[in-house]
């Protein structure tokens, strides 16, 4: 039987007073999403951030040992995550919260564990309120790409999370089909 513990919790009860478009922020400048703001960390294991004044914006990630999934390089999908997590901070660099509609990954060469990696992410064209971002993932020294990606996140305002929460709740009182 469902009770309200099992019940998701809203955005207020966690993130009250939260300004979306300018989340938390590790030392080295990395926005934390909810669980990692819970961690103190980032636990994709980005570890520092910057929008450069050309607005590429730049990341220091390395996969830690737990997302290994072949032996010594990372889970593909840990690769996935870490992009959309890069991408998807270039429009809050932005002071713009957006969330992820379409992502497009390519898996150029099995990525290390253990071993700082680069990524650099920029927008591409923004069309209302889609923002086209790109954004590469390369070895550090040397800069042989790892792994490309690309794809669209759309600009939300504020009540973007209450929405959804009111959303589930309708979907929840309407009942099993
Ligand atoms: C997340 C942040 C929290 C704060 C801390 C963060 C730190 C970490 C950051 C983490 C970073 C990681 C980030 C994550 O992991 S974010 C988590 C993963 N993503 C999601 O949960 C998104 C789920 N999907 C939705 O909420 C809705 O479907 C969205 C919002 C996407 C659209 O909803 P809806 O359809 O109701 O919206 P609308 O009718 O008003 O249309 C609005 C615009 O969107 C365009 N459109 C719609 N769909 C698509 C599509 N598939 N391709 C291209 N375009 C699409 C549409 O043409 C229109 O364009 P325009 O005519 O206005 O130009």
């Amino acid at each position: 039987m469902r009770t309200d513990d099992d019940r998701p919790r809203t955005p207020d009860r966690r993130w009250a007073g939260s300004d979306f478009q300018d989340p938390p922020r590790t030392g080295g400048g990395v926005a934390l999403c909810g669980a990692c703001h819970a961690a103190g960390r980032c636990r994709l294991g980005v570890q520092r951030e910057r929008l450069d004044d050309t607005g590429n914006a730049w990341f220091h990630v390395t996969c830690p040992r737990d997302q290994e999934g072949g032996p010594n390089v990372a889970h593909g999908g840990w690769t996935a995550a870490v992009m959309d997590e890069c991408l998807g901070h270039v429009p809050l660099l932005n002071r713009t919260l957006s969330v992820t509609a379409e992502l497009s990954v390519s898996f150029v060469k099995p990525v290390p564990v253990d071993r700082p990696v680069q990524v650099r992410a920029w927008v591409d064209r923004r069309e209302g309120s889609r923002w086209y971002i790109a954004g590469e993932m390369s070895l550090l020294p040397g800069g042989a790409v790892l792994a490309r990606a690309s794809g669209i996140w759309v600009a939300r305002d504020p009540g973007h999370f209450d929405r959804h929460e009111k959303w589930l709740a309708q979907q929840d009182s309407a009942g099993s089909p």
